[in-house]
């Protein structure tokens, strides 16, 4: 076990969908998972393993926020050897080149975290998703007929920005959608030479004020689910 994950060492798959919520590792794991066993429950950030189509998965909470995803990240790269994370996730549309309901494929995290200026100082290292997980995904998603857009988020600190024209800014330069876990997750695959991409379906709209009912979420959710799983057993 890591310092964070309670999970045996052969008891995650080298393959990881990490969604915030901790109970929708459980229902990924329930809904589309073989024999999935729950391998970890520590301060109750739930993991889950099975098979799908015969390849084994895992499906781990990341938590909400850099720090959360980068715990985790971390450990199964480091204590795992974890091959490639997809996160899977929510995110709130900035851009008008998205709607509601649609599916995000992050190419790119721009960060307001500190974690990365920790790392890098004046340099501005630019976080970016494995590229192929992303032509995968994007393969995947055009033979489903799923409507995903390719372009980048923003990973922010702030859930309730105090300088909420940053995002107005970061459209102007084809950002997407903004969430709060893609920078990191993509700087620690970077660091052990791992794959990650992040692929987060379109909850609410901050230039529009619209969001999604809870069916709206749950159905976007699972299409997504299957993508990120059709994806990443290839
Ligand atoms: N910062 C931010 N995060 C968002 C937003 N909409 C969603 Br869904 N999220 C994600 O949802 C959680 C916050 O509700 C975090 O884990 C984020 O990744 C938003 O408008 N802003």
């Amino acid at each position: 076990m890591s310092t964070h994950i309670g999970a045996a060492p052969d008891q995650i798959a080298p393959y990881v969908l990490m969604p915030g919520d901790p109970y929708r590792a459980r229902w990924i794991a329930e809904t589309f998972l073989e024999d999935p066993v729950q391998i970890t429950d520590i301060r109750g950030m739930l993991g889950f393993t099975g098979t799908y189509h015969g390849v084994r998965i895992t499906a781990q909470g990341s938590g909400m926020g850099q720090p959360s995803m980068g715990i985790y990240a971390h450990e199964l790269f480091q204590d795992y050897d974890v091959q490639a994370i997809i996160r899977v996730g929510t995110c709130g549309a900035i851009s008008d080149r998205v709607s509601v309901r649609d599916v995000i494929l992050g190419t790119s995290a721009s960060t307001d975290s500190a974690m990365n200026r920790s790392r890098f100082g004046d340099v501005t290292y630019a976080p970016a998703a494995d590229f192929e997980l992303a032509r995968i995904a994007a393969e995947v998603a055009d033979q489903g007929m799923l409507p995903v857009v390719a372009g980048g988020l923003f990973s922010s600190d702030h859930f309730y920005n105090p300088d909420a024209s940053i995002t107005g800014t970061l459209a102007q330069y084809g950002v997407l959608g903004v969430e709060m876990e893609a920078a990191a997750l993509y700087t620690l695959a970077a660091q052990f030479s791992r794959r990650a991409l992040a692929v987060c379906t379109v909850s609410d709209h901050l230039l529009t004020g619209e969001e999604t009912s809870a069916q709206e979420r749950q159905e976007t959710f699972e299409d997504m689910i299957v993508l990120a799983l059709d994806t990443i057993e290839r």
